[in-house]
C-alpha cells in the first residue's frame, strides 16, 4: 500500500502511522510519525504550528476533525508515489533519532479492568475476603497515580525502597530496597480534547476526547504496596515509575480491532452504557530477559477505555490535555495470559524458567522487560503497536 520499502522487520507499517517526538544529534526535538525504517519529520510536512514543539500537546489539543484531517493527509502521502518528491526530504532514519516521552503528561490515572486480574491479586492480598470487592462489577475502580513520574520507554528504572516486611507475612517490618519488584502489562490512553469542570463526558464522546493508545508497564513493588496500601491504596508501592511507549498509536489506526466486551451482570448503570461498544483486540506479549513469559489480551477487559472515561468524569471532573488513564493489569482468564509477575509465579511461588536456564519469581537487578503488542488491521492482516521496554537498576 505504499511506496516505501518496508521490510518485515519493521516496526510499523504504513497504516498504524504512530505519532512521538524525536531529535536527531544536535538537532531540537519535534513531532515525527513512524513509517517503516523511517520516521516521518512533520513540520515541514503537516504544519509547524501543530508540529515544531518538543511534545505532542499542541496536536493532541487540537482535536478530533484536526486528528482526522492529518492522518488522512499523512496516509495520501505515504501510499500515493506521486508524493515521493515531497516526502523523501523529511524521511529521517529511525536508527538516527533519539527518542522522547511523547506528550506532556497531565494527570494519570490507573484503572483495575481486568475481571482475572482483580480476582487474582483479591485471593493473594486479601484471602479472608471475596476475590471481587463489592464495587467492582458496577464500576470501574480506578485511583489517580503520579504524573511526573511516567517515563519513555527505555528509561532506566532504579528499585524502589521503602517499609516492607522482606520475612513474609507476620515478620518484622524493616525499610530496604523492594524484593518483589513486579511489572503491570496496561493499555493506557492518552486525552487530547479537554473537557469542562462540571461537565462529565458521555461514554459516546470518548472519541472526540481520546487520541491514541500506548503501551503501558505500570512498575509496581508488591512488598511495599502490600504494606501500605489499606485504606487508602497505592501509594510509594507504584509512584517510583511508569514506563509508557514512544509512539502514540492513533484510535483511527485501531478501528479494525473492535469487539465487544464481555457480557455485564448485574446490568451497568445509565451513564456506562455503551451504544457502540470499545473493546479492544489487543493482543499482548510480556518478554523477560528475551523469554516470552505471557500473552495477555485486551479483549477480555470487562470495562472498555469509553466506560473508564465517562467513569473519570461522571462526578464533573474535567479533562486536560495529555491526561493518561490506564486499563490496569490485563490479565486473560486463561493460562499464558498473566500481565503481572505477582499472578504468573503467584507470589513467587511457581518460579518460571528463562530461555538462559535460569528462574525467576520477581525482577533482579539488570533484567529487562519489553512490552509489545499487535491488533487487526486492514485487509485482514495485523499491525504491530509498537513496544514499552526497560531494565532495573539497583
Ligand atoms: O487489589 C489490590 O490491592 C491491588 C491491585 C493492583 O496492584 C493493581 C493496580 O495497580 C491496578 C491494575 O493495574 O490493575
Ligand atoms: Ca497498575
Ligand atoms: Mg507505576
Amino acid at each position: 500500500m505504499t511506496w516505501l520499502a518496508l521490510s518485515d522487520d519493521d516496526p510499523f507499517d504504513a497504516w498504524t502511522l504512530p505519532y512521538g517526538v524525536f531529535s536527531v544529534a544536535g538537532g531540537s526535538p519535534r513531532v515525527g510519525a513512524a513509517v517503516g525504517s523511517w520516521v516521518l519529520d512533520l513540520a515541514p510536512l503537516a504544519g509547524a504550528d501543530l508540529f515544531a514543539h518538543p511534545t505532542l500537546n499542541p496536536f493532541l489539543a487540537a482535536g478530533r476533525p484536526v486528528w482526522d484531517a492529518v492522518r488522512a493527509r499523512l496516509l495520501e502521502l505515504v501510499t500515493d508515489p506521486r508524493h515521493r518528491d515531497l516526502v523523501s526530504p523529511h524521511l529521517v532514519p529511525a536508527a538516527d533519532v533519539t527518542l522522547r516521552l511523547p506528550f506532556e503528561v497531565a494527570d494519570y490515572v490507573d484503572f483495575y479492568a481486568s475481571q482475572t486480574h482483580a480476582e487474582n491479586v483479591g485471593r493473594l492480598f486479601r484471602p479472608a475476603n471475596p476475590a471481587l470487592p463489592a464495587a467492582w462489577r458496577q464500576l470501574p475502580i480506578g485511583y489517580h497515580g503520579r504524573a511526573g513520574t511516567v517515563v519513555v520507554s527505555g528509561t532506566a528504572v532504579a528499585r524502589p525502597s521503602g517499609l516492607r516486611r522482606a520475612g513474609g507475612p507476620g515478620s518484622p517490618v524493616e525499610f530496604g530496597s523492594s524484593l518483589r519488584l513486579d511489572i503491570e502489562a496496561e493499555a493506557g490512553f492518552v486525552v487530547g480534547a479537554p473537557s469542562a469542570l462540571g461537565s462529565p463526558v458521555p461514554v459516546g464522546a470518548f472519541e472526540d476526547h481520546v487520541f491514541g493508545m500506548v503501551l503501558v508497564n505500570d512498575w509496581s513493588a508488591r512488598d511495599i504496596q502490600a504494606f501500605e496500601y489499606v485504606p487508602l491504596g497505592p501509594f510509594l508501592g507504584k509512584s517510583f515509575a511508569t514506563s509508557v511507549s514512544a509512539w502514540v498509536v492513533p484510535l483511527a489506526a485501531l478501528a479494525h480491532a473492535r469487539v465487544a466486551p464481555p457480557p455485564r451482570s448485574p446490568a451497568v448503570a445509565s451513564y456506562l452504557r455503551d451504544a457502540e461498544p470499545w473493546g479492544l483486540d489487543v493482543s499482548f506479549e510480556v518478554e523477560w530477559n528475551g523469554t516470552v513469559v505471557s500473552r495477555p489480551p485486551l479483549r477480555s477487559l470487562y470495562w472498555t477505555p469509553a466506560q473508564m472515561l465517562a467513569h473519570l468524569t461522571v462526578n464533573g471532573a474535567s479533562l486536560r490535555t495529555g491526561d493518561l488513564y490506564a486499563s490496569g493489569t490485563i490479565s486473560g482468564p486463561r493460562p499464558g495470559g498473566s500481565g503481572c509477575f505477582l499472578e504468573l509465579t503467584w507470589n513467587g511461588a511457581e518460579p518460571v524458567t528463562l530461555a538462559d536456564g535460569s528462574s525467576r519469581a520477581f525482577l533482579l537487578d539488570g533484567d529487562t522487560v519489553t512490552i509489545r503488542a499487535t491488533a487487526p488491521g486492514p485487509a485482514g492482516g495485523r499491525i504491530a503497536l509498537g513496544e514499552v521496554t526497560g531494565t532495573v537498576h539497583p
